[in-house]
């Protein structure tokens, strides 16, 4: 063969191989992949996100509420307190629940295994006795004079039947209710982020993010604290674009929230009895509705709950807390309209002790025309029930939408009961958000549960990340 022969025969092989080579290519791309690609985790945090569900604990064994001295050992493990203590709060400190006592893999009792009332019988619904009124003479010293006088028994009440309701998982509950929250907060986070992520502030541009935290109702003393950390931000590092002031404006909120504050709720039971909580506040903050969704909570969580309409002055008030708990097929225990709240406290607890429920609510009253009267009237309810078990649990509830009286309230009732938490409600009719910093900072009792509605499910915890989140 020729020389030119062996060029053309190079040159045609050389011609195939690139056509097969770009063939390949070709093929290759064109193919369709049936496996899922790699997911990007995308920032859905553009509002109020559930990380996870309520957090529960049990209180402090022995005493109330009471703080264990620093260095001691906290838990089930340390050693009674002393019962009966009077407890008078100085350090404005909350007492903060210990370990969680309950392992997560315990057997739960679902929706489904709670006992179905049969119809047409009422639910249960326990009277004080004579004998649960005669075991608790009213001790402390500066309680009213009168004993405590039984509960009357209620007049036979028609027979009523109510469908036991699905309640929602607790899991996420956050999450499927952040818009509630974002609906009327975050016009104050896209106010302060426009005047932010402009760079170099003017002093009329920082009098303006002033004011829109003070109408936010955060308070001057909160307000003065974040601005000055802000302007010392603003000035130490370059923030040019509206990112960079987000990213900012929620480390400084998150901050001002106070995210260490343990915001578990003390409401597990101990060992031998149930967990006591006692829900205080102001008439018309929402008690009686929150005191029914926590049950809620609780009996989706598996635990067996009983319910005590320590609100005595007004019968429609026990009326609304037995609807919550025939909803949850949890018992109550109520009074006559006008009986001893305390004395229906005291019964309450007894029973919950009797029948082995794992948690027992105490919904108070809360006149505040007769502010007095009802502040000794809920510092005797406390005295009443530590004598059969230790409150583990005071939580306040405050209504967001009435911004600095809530503040007002609460002080009052700081005065008179140690309060462990604050449940804020009604968080979502309002843009007034800003009083979770103020209770928090004057109180520095942690906001543990919010409000998001008047449905039977819309309360969550409450999470400083998410709240800012949904701020911004
Ligand atoms: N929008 C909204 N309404 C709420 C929320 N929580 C409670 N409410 C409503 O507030 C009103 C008062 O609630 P209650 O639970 O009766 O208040 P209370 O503190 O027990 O009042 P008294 O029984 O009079 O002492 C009711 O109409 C509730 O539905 C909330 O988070 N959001």
């Amino acid at each position: 063969m020729t020389t030119e022969l062996w060029i053309v025969v190079a040159a045609i092989a050389a011609i195939i191989l690139v056509a097969l080579v770009a063939g390949a290519v070709l093929y290759r791309r064109r193919q369709i992949s049936l496996t899922k690609p790699p997911e990007v985790e995308k920032d859905k945090s553009g509002g109020y996100q559930a990380k996870g569900g309520f957090s529960f604990t049990t209180g402090p064994s022995g005493s109330t509420a009471l703080k264990p001295p620093p260095g001691k050992p906290s838990g089930p493990a340390a050693p009674p307190e002393p019962p009966l203590i009077e407890r008078t709060d100085t350090e404005g400190q909350p007492h903060v629940g210990d370990d969680a006592a309950v392992p997560r893999d315990a057997p739960k009792r679902l929706i489904r295994d709670v006992e179905i009332p049969e119809a047409p019988t009422p639910r249960p619904v326990t009277e004080p006795t004579e004998k649960t009124a005669a075991e608790k003479p009213e001790t402390p010293s500066n309680a009213a004079p009168a004993p405590v006088e039984p509960a009357e028994a209620e007049p036979a009440e028609e027979a009523r039947v109510t469908e036991i309701e699905e309640i929602e998982p607790t899991e996420g509950r956050l999450d499927r209710l952040r818009g509630r929250l974002s609906r009327s907060q975050n016009a104050v986070g896209k106010s302060l982020l426009g005047l932010l992520g402009g760079g170099d502030l003017d002093e009329d541009s920082w009098e303006e993010v002033e004011d829109t935290l003070l109408i936010a109702d955060l308070g001057s003393a909160t307000t003065t604290k974040i601005v000055d950390r802000l302007r010392e931000e603003m000035a130490a590092r370059t923030i040019r674009t509206e990112a960079e002031a987000r990213g900012l404006l929620k480390e400084v909120l998150v901050d001002a929230l106070r995210p260490e504050l343990d915001r578990s709720i003390r409401i597990l039971p101990h060992g031998d009895r149930p967990s006591v909580t006692l829900v205080v506040g102001v008439n018309g903050t929402g008690k009686t509705t929150t005191t029914g969704k926590l049950a809620r909570v609780l009996v989706a969580d598996g635990r067996r709950v009983l319910l005590g309409a320590a609100d005595t002055f007004r019968a429609a008030a026990a009326d609304q807390l037995q609807t919550w708990a025939e909803r949850v097929g949890a018992e109550v225990v109520r009074g006559r309209e006008g009986a001893d709240p305390a004395s229906v406290a005291f019964d309450a607890v007894s029973r919950g002790i009797e029948l082995g429920v794992d948690s027992v609510l105490i919904d108070t009253a809360g006149r505040l025309h007769t502010k007095t009267g009802l502040m000794d009237e809920l510092g005797k309810v406390k005295r009443v029930v530590e004598k059969k078990a230790p409150v583990d649990e005071v939580l306040l509830v405050l209504d967001a939408t009435i911004g600095q009286n809530g503040l007002a309230q609460a002080r009052v009732f700081a005065d008179v009961v140690d309060i462990t938490g604050v449940v804020l409600t009604k968080l979502d009719g309002t843009a007034k958000g800003g009083i979770v910093f103020q209770v928090q900072h004057e109180l520095g009792v942690p906001v543990k549960l919010v409000g998001l509605g008047e449905g039977a499910d819309h309360l969550a915890p409450f999470e400083p990340n998410a709240f800012v989140d949904a701020l911004l």
